[in-house]
């Protein structure tokens, strides 16, 4: 008897607990926003949810009236906010085939002490020690380098003596046959910009010394991108240079590019996961990412380049280490090409600058330098002056 008393008394205890719980606790929905992007704006009682015990029902009068599209749906990951420029106003950058046909006059014009001087030497009716020496000379002064010049000048010896007499064609094939060997047009010139199969977009790290072109390197090369139907998003590790990164937004607004910045000074490497986290979010083909320009004797900031480099490999391979050399800087280039290989496994050179000098050997030298090809060549400052490097149609224009 006691023990049925005893049990009767404690279930009016718990009965009685349970209600008032009940009586007491806020009545009030939680709206779990969706973490990140648009969802993680401040939702408002009675705005986005029927006010609950202490929530503040006065809302402040400027507050939009969201309609029910507005509203977050439990679950639901909304796509990451980007800029976007209408699609009328937007560039439509100009196709890559037969560009550096577009530009070969830019090319030829700034090569013609290379091309037709070496053409003129080689067509005098007796080649001479000095004439030899001139050809050497025009080589050296190109920038061809010194190992390659020597190899070149044995090989026309041989087969000028072997030809004998020469017509002008006779000579002009000659050159053209030579200068492409030592082009080594067998590379693979390809750019690895094609997103793997696991869904990560390829990236594409852009380095080299600061003023040879690399901000708009990469802005060009993010309209050749769009032009082949690409989607690509910009980083702007360049935090260095405040400019920079609003150069490249630029850039990439003109054709509709998202680009990922960081505020100035911010540490580069935690801007270029950013860029490789939103490229992924966004299904992005391509990640861009534009880098510091720094001076290669500065340790620090070479190091920082390698982090910039592992940050990026947490998620996998980087694709591409483009090194922006300007063609105008010669034999220090090469210089640059050295320590920059030595910090980063360089996968393709940028010659930029190549309409403003007559030293378009340089691409040879840099060549045989790295053992990397010289991808893709600058031609100007207009929005779609880079181009493939084609090493035919690059020979044809020097001796043309
Ligand atoms: N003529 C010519 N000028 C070029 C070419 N490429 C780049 N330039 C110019 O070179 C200058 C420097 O280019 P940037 O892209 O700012 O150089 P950067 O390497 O990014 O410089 P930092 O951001 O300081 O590291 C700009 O005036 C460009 O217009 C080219 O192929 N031909």
């Amino acid at each position: 008897m006691v023990t049925v008393i005893v049990l009767v008394v404690v279930l009016l205890l718990v009965l009685a607990g349970v209600a008032a719980a009940a009586l007491l606790a806020p009545r009030r929905r939680r709206v779990v926003p969706p973490s990140g992007g648009r969802g993680s704006t401040v939702l408002q009682p009675g705005v986005d949810y029927p006010p609950g015990v202490g929530d503040d029902v006065t809302v402040p009068r400027d507050t939009p009236t969201r309609t029910l599209e507005d509203l977050p749906l439990p679950g639901v990951e909304e796509p990451l906010e980007v800029d976007e420029t209408p699609e009328l106003l937007l560039e439509r950058p100009e196709p890559v085939a037969g560009r550096l046909v577009r530009l070969r006059a830019r090319l030829s014009r700034s090569q013609t002490s290379l091309g037709r001087g070496l053409l003129a030497l080689l067509s005098r009716d007796s080649l001479d020690e000095d004439t030899w020496e001139e050809v050497e000379d025009t080589l050296l002064t190109a920038d061809v380098g010194v190992g390659p010049t020597q190899e070149l000048v044995e090989r026309l010896r041989t087969r000028v003596r072997v030809l004998g007499t020469r017509s002008p064609e006779q000579v002009r094939d000659l050159l053209r046959e030579e200068l492409l060997a030592l082009v080594a047009p067998e590379l693979d010139r390809t750019l690895a910009t094609t997103r793997h199969p696991d869904g990560r977009p390829a990236v594409v790290l852009v380095v080299g010394v600061n003023g040879t072109g690399k901000t708009t390197t990469v802005g060009k090369l993010a309209r050749v991108l769009v032009s082949e139907e690409k989607d690509v998003v910009l980083g702007a590790a360049d935090t260095f240079r405040a400019a920079a990164a609003e150069q490249l937004t630029t850039w990439g607004e003109r054709v509709g590019v998202p680009t990922v910045r960081g505020p100035e000074g911010a540490d580069p490497a935690s801007v270029a996961y950013d860029a490789l986290e939103q490229g992924t979010q966004l299904e992005a083909d391509v990640v861009l990412v534009d880098t510091a320009g720094r001076l290669q004797n500065k340790v620090g900031l070479m190091d920082e380049l390698g982090k910039v480099k592992r940050v990026l490999e947490r998620k996998g391979p980087v694709d591409e280490v483009l090194l922006v050399l300007d063609a105008t800087t010669g034999q220090n280039g090469l210089i640059q090409a050295r320590v920059f290989s030595e910090v980063v496994a360089v996968t393709g050179i940028v010659l930029t600058k190549l309409d403003g000098t007559a030293k378009g050997g340089i691409v040879v030298a840099v060549q045989r330098e790295l053992g990397v090809p010289v991808k893709l060549v600058g031609l100007g400052e207009g929005p779609d002056d880079l181009a493939p490097f084609e090493p035919a149609a690059f020979v044809d224009a020097l001796v043309e």
